[in-house]
């Protein structure tokens, strides 16, 4: 187990190993100490009220809301004393005891935390990670007879997976590489939500339900959702995107194999073939009970055009069929190319001898085959449902087969699954059944195993995925030539934000992008998400992904409007420029306000780097890395010597300085680089300045 993690501690406690030094409780963010874990420990030193050592309790933090670095943070530094989060490197305050800040431990809910000895005054804790665990010291602080705990965390930075469903076990090796495994199959609903905590990302097929709750009790540590599989409605998508959690699904690699067991299903009905198997096997010998019907030149409705419905439709003509098929949102040359024509849904159930289905379950196709439906089909209607159950009233279905308007079905699945086991449809006599075997043939499941799995380690990795259901997808190639304008977007929203002054909310943000690319060829959704990062987060604790900042921004009452300006030229790079206003606000720097009234920042991408170019109406001409200081001042010599002074003095390194002017020995803009962020003292400073007018410290 690697030996670094979230909690430096002392060297009094004969079993911490030898690279944990002895400083004095310095709670450090890092990578190997993931969100989770902070979380929890914050849990516990909260929880430790029995030994009255804790003055200000941390509060909790709140359930289903997302914590990240700048949360956590918040959260401890809230505290009064706050806690240090100082890095190892920087150990002030070490052998000052009393300056420690307290801290104690206990049991908290399903953590295990065990005394590594009777009576002893270390204690063993494991995180909800399986791979993280601390060893706490409570250590008597002489002087102020206070308790300080001393914490080493040892965490392991691989991600954790968990598969609840049966995968193939290529995609199991592939997840393996990059992550801990681990695969819990048959969970119950509590028992999901609780070990859900512990994850990174969740791998499911159609008999898990990946609801609300199960974001909420993941406390903001899930990343991804993948579906080993195509439907999606066993996912809750609303909750799923509001938590910033991308949904995969692997939508390929099982299409054959539904399909093929589409006509299974068909041809088995057609010919009686389970009920008369269940005949012999009974003993029996009944010829004339199971004559089929012949399926040559009957017509075949497929609903739902998709993948799965095309490839049924092209082997049932294959089979003698006249297909036809009803989907409003295929393309009607993709069927006229296999022969198929597509018409409305009146016409396919009332023309149709059979009916496959092969749409999703959506609001939309929710019990779409009703008793009105069924009254509009012909008598003798056969129904192949290998879709989902719920498409089908399925009482409906039931009174359809006895009144004889639908002579047989076929069904993979039910609305409740496994079907209750007396429900009438099911044990129907003209009802032909299967455990939802759709997808389950070796090929297909080792298929959607490694595509599922490649689609969650890329998402693990950051990388956006190709199969993201609640995501824009973004091609690899989109993704690199943007990968700069990326950065650029989210840097000026972050930037002029804090330009804004306090208490005037942000509520219309305008973005312009000015490129010689027509707008098919320019796809701004993943700038927009950035820009929309760049604006909330800072002054927020919400983290925002690709999947979650529509959502915030709409929540927040954010208006965000977008506007091309096509240029002349050439269209190599996909932009020129990026220029973000704020409408309706006061600035803190009234140089940021623009003729037309809005806080307005403009960059341009130079050498693969982010620049800011313009200020309100003022060019500048400045990297967009570490901290700005942007002054307004009158243009006269040795302004750049006066404030170059001040910083040299106080210690804070200038990456650069430059200026742009409206008039020469009029106004000027001054941009300043900085490595460092300088003290009040520093600024107030430069304020003083007397040619200086006004003056704001940016962080990018
Ligand atoms: N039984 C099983 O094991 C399997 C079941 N499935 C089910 O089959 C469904 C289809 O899978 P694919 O063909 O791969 O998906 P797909 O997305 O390629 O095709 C679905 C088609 O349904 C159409 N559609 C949407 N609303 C419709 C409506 N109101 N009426 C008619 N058509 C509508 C869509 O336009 C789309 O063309 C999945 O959503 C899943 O529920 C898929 C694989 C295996
Ligand atoms: O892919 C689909 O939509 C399916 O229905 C297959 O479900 P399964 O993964 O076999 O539980």
């Amino acid at each position: 187990m690697a030996g670094k993690g979230g909690v430096e501690h002392g060297k009094r406690n004969g079993n911490v190993p030898p690279e944990c030094r002895p400083n004095p409780l310095i709670l450090r963010l890092s990578e190997q100490l993931n969100h989770l874990d902070a979380f929890w420990l914050a849990d516990v030193i909260r929880n430790f009220k029995s030994s009255s050592v804790i003055k200000q309790p941390v509060s909790k933090f709140e359930k289903g809301k997302h914590v990240n670095d700048r949360s956590i943070q918040e959260h401890f530094s809230q505290r009064n004393p706050p806690f240090d989060f100082r890095t190892p490197g920087q150990t002030a305050g070490r052998g000052k005891e009393q300056e420690e800040p307290e801290m104690a431990a206990t049991s908290s809910c399903n953590l295990m935390f065990t005394p590594t000895k009777p009576d002893s005054l270390s204690w063993k804790l494991s995180f909800p990670s399986p791979f993280t665990t601390a060893n706490f010291t409570r250590r008597q602080n002489r002087k102020a007879e206070r308790f300080v705990v001393f914490a080493t965390v040892f965490s392991d930075p691989k991600p954790t997976v968990l598969v609840a469903e049966k995968l193939g076990e290529a995609g199991l090796e592939l997840l393996k590489t990059y992550a801990n495994v681990d695969c819990s199959y048959n969970l119950s609903p509590e028992e999901l939500c609780t070990k859900i905590s512990l994850c990174d990302a969740l791998i499911v097929r159609s008999g898990t339900k990946v609801t609300r709750e199960v974001f909420e009790m993941s406390g903001g540590r899930l990343k991804v959702v993948g579906r080993a599989g195509v439907g999606i409605d066993n996912v809750d998508l609303s909750a799923a995107t509001e938590h910033g959690c991308l949904v995969v699904n692997a939508p390929t690699a099982n299409t054959i194999a539904a399909a093929e067991h589409g006509i299974a299903l068909l041809t088995a009905m057609a010919r009686n073939i389970a009920q008369a198997d269940a005949s012999i096997k009974s003993g029996k010998w009944q010829r004339g009970k199971y004559v089929g019907v012949s399926l040559v030149e009957k017509t075949l409705a497929v609903m739902g055009f998709g993948k799965v419905g095309s490839e049924v439709a092209r082997r049932a003509k294959g089979l003698g069929m006249h297909v036809i098929a009803h989907d409003p949102y295929a393309p009607a040359d993709r069927a006229h190319a296999i022969g198929v024509d597509l018409v409305t849904f009146e016409e396919a159930i009332s023309t149709a001898d059979f009916i496959s289905l092969h749409m999703p379950l959506t609001p939309a196709t929710s019990k779409m085959f009703n008793d009105e439906a069924f009254s509009q089909m012909k008598k003798g209607i056969r129904i192949v449902n290998v879709a989902r159950g719920g498409v089908i009233d399925e009482e409906a279905l039931v009174r359809a087969l006895n009144s004889g308007i639908v002579a047989q079905a076929a069904l993979d699945v039910f609305t409740e699954e496994p079907p209750p086991k007396d429900s009438k449809l099911v044990l129907h006599e003209n009802v032909t059944v299967t455990p939802h075997l759709g997808a389950s043939t070796t090929e297909a499941q080792e298929g959607v195993a490694i595509e599922v799995a490649e689609a969650v380690v890329g998402a693990l990795k950051g990388e956006l995925a190709a199969t993201a259901v609640n995501a824009p997808m973004v091609p690899a190639e989109v993704l690199s030539e943007l990968a700069p304008f990326v950065t650029l977007s989210e840097k000026l929203a972050r930037l002029a934000v804090q330009l804004v002054a306090g208490g005037s909310g942000v509520q219309l943000v305008k973005v312009t992008y000015a490129s010689a690319r027509g707008p098919d060829d320019l796809d701004t959704r993943l700038l927009r998400a950035m820009i929309i990062k760049g604006l909330i987060e800072p002054i927020s604790g919400v983290f925002i992904n690709l999947v979650n900042a529509d959502f915030n921004a709409k929540q927040r009452g954010l208006r965000i409007t977008e506007e091309r300006i096509l240029l002349d030229g050439s269209p190599a790079n996909p932009l020129e420029f990026i220029q973000v206003q704020i409408a309706n606000v006061e600035s803190k720097f009234a140089t940021a306000i623009s003729d037309s009234g809005e806080i307005k920042v403009e960059g341009r991408v130079k050498d693969g780097e982010p620049h800011l170019t313009k200020v309100g109406s003022f060019g500048v001409d400045v990297s967009m890395e570490g901290s700005l200081i942007l002054c307004r001042q009158v243009d006269q010599p040795g302004m750049i010597g006066s404030v170059g002074n001040i910083l040299g003095e106080e210690n804070v390194n200038v990456s650069f300085m430059s200026v742009g002017r409206i008039t020469p020995r009029k106004q000027a803009v001054m941009t300043i680089g900085v490595d460092e962020e300088p003290s009040k003292e520093a600024l107030q400073r430069i304020g003083e300045i007397p040619a200086i007018e006004e003056f704001v410290f940016l962080k990018l």
